[in-house]
């Protein structure tokens, strides 16, 4: 495909975007319509919609189309076209857009007059706009953040550097960079995590070489791995990772020590992959479990990653900042809590309780940790830590909570 043609996809998938469809499911589903398009192109055209995803706003300023709807910070009611938000994106990323709309077989038709004069003088933007967020979260991030929420927010706007976990129980970080070097990719130690790769440049194809396919090195962000570094794990100790998900902090638990590991998620299919991972990774799982069959029994260590507003990865996940409003952030603040109740009862007697989200937001972070010790007086917060996307990962929070009666 040529250029022309990967922004003329991108734009389609974008109006299936504002029209309500996920993005995963709109660039799964363009793929499977236009199978000529070749591994190179899907990358290249997911690489022009996250883009926008990261950029709503602004690219729908430089474009000269309607914004989201600024309460609620969703885009439902006012649906901008791909068009335009292809052709904002481009003006303010520093391309020719005259180079993409040329009105070839394939590509988008030239620039109207209207569309001209509107990309001639960069816009006068709010501030919102500008950090591409939704305005009725400036206020709670500036509580939140203080002067440094202007600088997260502009790091939020671009793509997150690709980090891997090196699996330390078969591997050192150094054979790793070797290995990797072998297959032509280079990274980098990164200081937040002894287990943490930074690569350079975004390599196609690296999930498929074969450090990563023998389960020696696992895709995971580096505050992700800084975040087990925290638990208090040991060799032997009886596990519970309460909203497994794919697993990805059991491996990494397991890549620091040999304990029995078990998973659960209030949605099994979550897991689906875990197994088959965890195989590669030569972890042991003990037990799995859902809703039909609830975890039971004492648990020396209980992980909570819990679900949140991802405002921490929010360059990874970019829709989350738009579909985030102020009665999804408290419905996720009771979910928070209800899941801090259930893993407190099955941590043991001396055992912890570990509290983890992606968020940025006290709300989510601090202020569950808070409530939930006020709650329940058996238990005490002896750790914890917050990670700025400043550091080189994503956002990320999580509180140790030790069960003393
Ligand atoms: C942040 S994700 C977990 C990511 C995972 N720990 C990882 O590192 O790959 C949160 C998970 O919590 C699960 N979840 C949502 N509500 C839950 C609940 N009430 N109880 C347990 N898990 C829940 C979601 O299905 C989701 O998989």
């Amino acid at each position: 495909m040529t250029p022309a043609a990967r922004v003329a996809s991108a734009a389609a998938i974008l109006d299936r975007v504002a029209g309500g469809e996920p993005a995963e499911r709109a660039l799964t589903n363009w793929a499977r319509s236009n199978r000529y398009a070749g591994s190179g192109d899907r990358a290249a055209i997911r690489d022009l919609v996250f883009g926008v995803l990261r950029r709503w706003r602004s690219a729908a300023a430089h474009g000269a189309a309607p914004d989201v709807t600024p309460d609620a910070g969703q885009w439902a009611d006012h649906r901008p076209d791909g068009r335009r938000l292809m052709l904002g994106d481009l003006v303010q990323t520093g391309e020719d857009p005259a180079a993409f709309f040329t009105g070839d077989r394939f590509a988008l038709g030239p620039l109207s007059d209207e569309e001209t004069a509107a990309i001639a003088d960069p816009p006068a933007m709010e501030r919102g706009q500008r950090l591409d967020c939704p305005d009725w979260m400036l206020p709670i991030l500036d509580a939140d953040m203080g002067d440094r929420a202007d600088e997260v927010l502009l790091t939020l706007r671009e793509r997150s550097p690709v980090g891997l976990r090196v699996n330390l129980a078969r591997i050192s970080r150094e054979e790793a960079i070797t290995a990797l070097a072998q297959e032509g990719i280079t990274a980098q130690a990164h200081p937040l995590s002894p287990s943490a790769l930074v690569v350079d440049g975004f390599p196609r194809g690296l999930a498929a070489k074969a450090p990563l396919r023998d389960g020696l090195i696992e895709m995971q962000d580096p505050a992700s791995q800084a975040v087990v570094d925290l638990l208090p794990l040991d060799p032997g100790m009886r596990v519970l990772d309460y909203c497994a998900g794919g697993g990805g902090k059991t491996l990494a638990m397991a890549g620091r020590a040999r304990a029995e590991f078990h998973v659960h998620d209030a949605d099994p299919g979550r897991m689906a992959d875990l197994a088959p991972r965890a195989e590669r990774a030569g972890v042991p799982i003990a037990g799995t479990w859902g809703p039909a069959a609830p975890p039971e029994g004492d648990f020396d260590l209980v992980l909570c990653d819990a679900p949140c507003s991802g405002s921490g990865a929010w360059r990874r996940s970019p829709e989350g900042k738009w579909a985030l409003t102020p009665a999804r952030l408290d419905a996720l603040r009771q979910i928070q809590g209800e899941i801090l109740d259930r893993a407190a009862a099955l941590t043991r007697k001396g055992g912890t309780l570990a509290y983890a989200t992606c968020s940025l937001l006290r709300a989510e972070n601090e202020e569950a940790v808070a409530a939930f010790l006020s709650r329940d007086g058996r238990f005490r917060q002896t750790g914890g830590r917050r990670f700025s996307p400043l550091e080189g990962g994503d956002g990320f929070f999580v509180a140790i909570l030790e069960r003393q009666s």
